[in-house]
């Protein structure tokens, strides 16, 4: 069958088996409430004064409806309590890569920022060896079919000494797999331009760099935006507030796109909601496109739902489906080994329902 012929509709299996790739998600944001839940009530059987709730009650099932002001409040004032002791980190970040791995995710670039514990006597170093760790430990196991790799996320909120510690962390575990740094956090907080040298020692130590860009409207100043390009990022997530000439530069600087629209219509990042979603001008632009979760814990949204959600809203067939998803491997960041081994994940996949 040629390429020209049309493909059966995508369903909800389908858009499963297909192998992905998930390039923005951040490891906090990505615990199920299941997971939270199984943390919490061995928390609790261990400590029964424990004060914080259920997380079945302070995340209801079910609810999505987080926007930009009640979302970042949920992870200080609630799920950074719950997961800060090493068995809870060890136990949801295993627990996240077996669920995206379940759901057909092949290679997974995971972010997180480094984070202390001071009353478990957890330094940044220790969280991130800790991350670290169990991704080598789940990429040596050869009966996983996913390969993660680590990106350390610079919060907006850090003062420049905490951003240096984050590339000093992220220089450090390099040899252990990690390949990036990110600049996330609350787009209403901060002025990036005091991390510009930060972000320049990191990419001449070889570290690949994609930011949280044009998020919201506070986010998406002209200054800030050109500062943020002015980095030479190799891949940008969100990209909501831009104009024809900040997308043209990102076109001419051949940038990756990190889209994540669940979250962009829940969190109401976005006026309207699928259908409206600015996939429909980056998926005819020459950039690769990765379609992400960002939070799947918050969202509930995993990336086989995503896609199915773009042949939905955008009538993708499932030849267009499949491209789309080998699309992302142009923009990895972890070079030509990984990327033959992804060649080789979609040159092999036939499914025997791609037929007219
Ligand atoms: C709406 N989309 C988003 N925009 C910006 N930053 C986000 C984000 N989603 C998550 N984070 C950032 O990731 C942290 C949680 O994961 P880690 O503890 O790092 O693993 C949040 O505290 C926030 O800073």
């Amino acid at each position: 069958m040629t390429a020209a012929t049309p493909s059966a509709a995508v369903d909800v299996l389908f858009a499963r088996r297909l192998p992905k790739i998930e390039l923005h998600a951040h490891l906090t944001g990505s615990i199920s409430r299941s997971c939270l839940h199984d943390i919490w009530a061995d928390r609790k059987t261990r400590d029964p004064q424990l004060e914080l709730e259920d997380p079945f009650v302070a995340m209801p099932p079910g609810k999505v409806d987080y926007d930009i002001n009640t979302f970042f409040p949920l992870f200080s004032s609630y799920i950074y309590r719950l997961c800060n002791t090493i068995d809870s980190i060890v136990y949801s970040t295993k627990a996240v890569l077996q669920d995206f791995q379940r759901d057909g995710v092949v290679y997974l670039e995971l972010r997180t920022t480094p984070r202390r514990v001071t009353e478990q006597g957890i330094s940044k170093d220790d969280y991130i060896k800790t991350v670290v760790a169990q991704l080598r430990e789940h990429n040596r196991d050869k009966s996983n079919s996913l390969q993660a790799f680590l990106i350390i996320s610079v919060d907006r909120r850090n003062t420049v000494a905490e951003a240096e510690e984050a590339v000093d962390l992220a220089i450090k575990y390099q040899p252990d797999g990690v390949v990036g740094i990110d600049l996330c956090g609350d787009p209403a907080q901060g002025d990036v331009r005091i991390y510009t040298a930060t972000f320049a020692r990191a990419k001449a130590a070889g570290l690949k760099i994609t930011l949280h860009f044009a998020e919201t409207e506070n986010s998406a100043s002209d200054e800030e935006l050109h500062t943020l390009l002015s980095w030479q990022p190799d891949r940008l997530g969100h990209v909501v507030h831009v104009n024809d000439e900040i997308r043209k530069a990102i076109e001419r600087q051949d940038i990756g796109v990190e889209l994540c629209l669940s979250c962009n219509v829940l969190a109401k990042m976005i006026t309207g909601s699928y259908s409206d979603h600015h996939f429909s001008v980056w998926r005819h632009s020459t950039v690769p496109v990765a379609l992400c979760t960002d939070d799947v814990g918050v969202f509930c949204s995993p990336l086989s739902h995503e896609y199915y959600l773009v042949a939905k809203h955008f009538g993708l067939d499932r030849h267009q489906l499949k491209a789309l998803s080998e699309g992302a491997i142009r923009s990895i960041f972890t070079g030509a080994e990984q990327q033959s081994r992804l060649s080789k994940i979609f040159s092999d996949w036939i499914d025997d329902t791609i037929r007219a």
